[in-house]
């Protein structure tokens, strides 16, 4: 008998949560039009590691390891101090009553609006974690140089399907990617990347140079949120080797067709399977803490 996530949680505890939360990241995006990428990007890693709990805003201490140095997230997640931010606010109107993990899941479905992409009803009540596993974060999270049925293998293991799957990538049509991420895929002389592409990203990025110089994972609609991202993979400039192994003549072709012919496809399903990566594993009822710091443990 575990409890359940309510998108009216807050209701009569703290009536103005959602509208202070929204506040908070429609600035942060109006001052960084990429936060509402790198706010999306957050939390996913944070529920791939432990649920939804906000275990990946916990900093190094004495008790934690902290996942913010995990290979995916070290020098690459953005985004800590725009939810501690919004804390901060929502903490003014109602100490001690809204979670860093709410938060999280909340400026993300903010973060899509802003970047004119779907909006969903956040489900919420979810207690933030008093641990953090740098573990999992190494492990559980998805990687750039993933074949297909790694990628579906580890989405099943957090129980989504190939096609929410497909559609949570989707989220790659907006945001930056660092050099390294995809300089193999432009190097190695493969036969599903268009050459005009590679040429053109090989310029910013060369065999030898800076790692960390960035390139838009969707290179025609880098800041809105639209369905491009599935255009490109049909064309063969998919950014990363993640990306384009979801049209490279596997399982996942027909889905990538179909959101690339009907963007509100695309939208209904993103928006239906970050419902669904909300509700991994939450901490309910007296489980967990309402964490005072997001960065620290009470
Ligand atoms: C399918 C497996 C996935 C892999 C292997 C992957 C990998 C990556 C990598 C390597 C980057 C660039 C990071 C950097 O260069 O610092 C990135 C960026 C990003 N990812 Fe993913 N990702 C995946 C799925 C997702 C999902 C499910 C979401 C959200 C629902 C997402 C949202 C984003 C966003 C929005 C960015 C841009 C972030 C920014 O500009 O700050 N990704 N991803
Ligand atoms: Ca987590
Ligand atoms: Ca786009």
């Amino acid at each position: 008998s575990e409890a359940q996530l309510s998108s009216t949680y807050y209701d009569k505890t703290c009536p103005n949560a959602l509208a202070t939360i929204r506040t908070s990241i429609r600035t942060a995006v109006s001052r960084d039009p990429r936060m509402a990428a790198s706010l999306i990007r957050l939390h996913f890693h944070d529920c791939f590691v432990q649920g939804c709990d906000a275990s990946i805003l916990l900093e190094d201490s004495s008790s934690i390891t902290s996942e913010q140095n995990a290979g995916p997230n070290k020098n690459s997640v953005r985004g800590y101090s725009v939810i501690q931010d919004a804390k901060t606010q929502v903490e003014k109107v109602c100490p001690e009553v809204v979670s860093c993990a709410d938060i999280v899941a909340v400026a993300a479905r903010d973060a899509s609006v802003a970047a004119a992409g779907p909006s969903w009803t956040v489900k919420l009540g979810r207690r933030d974690s008093t641990t953090a596993s740098f573990n999992q974060a190494e492990n559980d999270i998805p990687r750039f140089r993933d074949g297909l049925d790694v990628l579906i293998s580890r989405f099943a293991s957090k129980g989504l399907n190939a096609r929410e799957m497909v559609a949570l990538s989707g989220a790659h049509t907006i945001g930056q990617a660092q050099c390294f991420t995809f300089r193999e895929r432009l190097y190695s002389n493969e036969s599903d990347i268009d050459a005009g592409f590679a040429s053109m990203r090989k310029g910013s990025c060369p065999k030898s140079g800076n790692d960390s110089v960035l390139a838009p994972l969707d290179l025609v609609t880098p800041t809105l949120f639209d369905n491009n991202y599935f255009k490109n993979l049909i064309q063969k400039k998919g950014l990363l080797e993640s990306d384009q192994v979801l049209f490279s003549g596997g399982s996942t072709e027909s889905i990538v067709k179909e959101y690339s012919e009907s963007s509100s496809t695309f939208k209904d399903d993103f928006a239906s399977a970050m419902i669904k990566m909300g509700d991994i594993s939450p901490l309910t009822g007296s489980q967990g803490q309402i964490r005072k710091f997001c960065s620290v443990v009470n």
